[in-house]
């Protein structure tokens, strides 16, 4: 079979749980490429999460539902797919990092998800090897997940994730339950990741690293797509982002008030990734 075109397809997809009154979800379309990393952002219950479980098969195949619409992973329809088959081709890494883990010692962890796949013993190795190396936590195996700390615990999921290769990687949220130290590991991560060409989903509300991380976003509320475009096209339309009552990373919010109150209309001069470092390299600590 030839390889898909896209590495995700959605068209008009829609989703309703069975004891809510409306759709969660209503005629969303969009698609991701090989290599890309798209982030999804919005208000709180606007349906990413459910977004995320469509693109993985746990809806409809465990959660059920009324669902319409296609989602095509690497050209694989996931409504005929079964979740098992579905997970050679998708991981998901979850918010609580502890609750990911189950096994005694980390190299046990990382083969867990390779043991239901079916991946022999002797492939298992390296693959641990590599994922672990991939995420920092090479000389690790022997230990105890339960001796990490968060950071690196979710690092941990993303190995385990790793070494089940699979086309995409959908991430809910992996460092709202981290502090900012554990926030910064797991980003420098997914960072090394993306430079490997790894395809990824990351549904997070810290809009400075979405903006550095992401290649594309989707803005969801009210069941659709409210913006889409790149970080730079979605950060600069800071209005629009209060209108949806989230906001911009810092820079374009100062260069906003900027103009708000000096009736100017100022762009950003350079790239907004480039801008938001600029502005962080101005703050020192004493
Ligand atoms: N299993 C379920 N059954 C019924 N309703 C659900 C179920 N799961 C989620 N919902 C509802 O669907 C809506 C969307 O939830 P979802 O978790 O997808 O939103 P979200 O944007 O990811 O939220 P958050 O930012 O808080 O994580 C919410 O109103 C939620 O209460």
């Amino acid at each position: 079979m030839p390889e898909a075109k896209k590495a995700i397809d959605v068209s008009g997809l829609s989703f309703q749980y069975p004891d809510t009154e409306e759709k969660v979800l209503n005629d969303i379309n969009f698609s991701v490429d090989y290599g890309e990393i798209l982030g999804i952002i919005g208000p709180t219950g606007v349906g990413k999460s459910t977004l995320a479980m469509c693109i993985n098969g746990l809806i409809p195949q465990v959660i059920e539902g009324e669902m319409e619409g296609e989602v095509f992973v690497k050209g694989l329809n996931v409504h005929e797919g079964n979740v098992a088959k579905m997970s050679e081709h998708v991981g998901f890494v979850f918010q609580e990092p502890e609750n990911q883990l189950s096994q005694m010692t980390i190299e046990e962890e990382v083969a867990f998800g390779m043991g239901n796949l079916g991946v022999p013993r002797q492939e298992m190795e390296p693959r641990i090897k590599d994922a672990l190396a991939q995420v920092g936590l090479s000389g690790f195996e022997k230990r105890s997940p339960l001796a990490l700390s968060g950071g690196q615990q979710q690092r941990l999921a993303i190995a385990s994730v790793l070494a089940m290769r699979p086309t995409v990687m959908i991430m809910d949220e992996p460092t709202s339950m981290l502090d900012p130290k554990g926030k910064n590991e797991v980003y420098d991560v997914l960072k090394n990741l993306k430079d490997y060409g790894m395809t990824g989903v990351i549904i997070d509300h810290e809009v400075e690293r979405i903006a550095a991380y992401c290649d594309k976003i989707l803005v969801l509320d009210e069941g659709q797509i409210q913006m889409s475009g790149t970080p730079n096209e979605i950060f600069t339309r800071v209005e629009r982002l209060h209108q949806l009552t989230l906001h911009a990373p810092q820079v374009t919010e100062f260069l906003f008030q900027y103009n708000q109150e000096f009736g100017q209309d100022l762009k950003l001069s350079t790239d907004l990734v480039e801008a938001i470092e600029i502005l962080e390299s101005a703050y020192v600590k004493d």
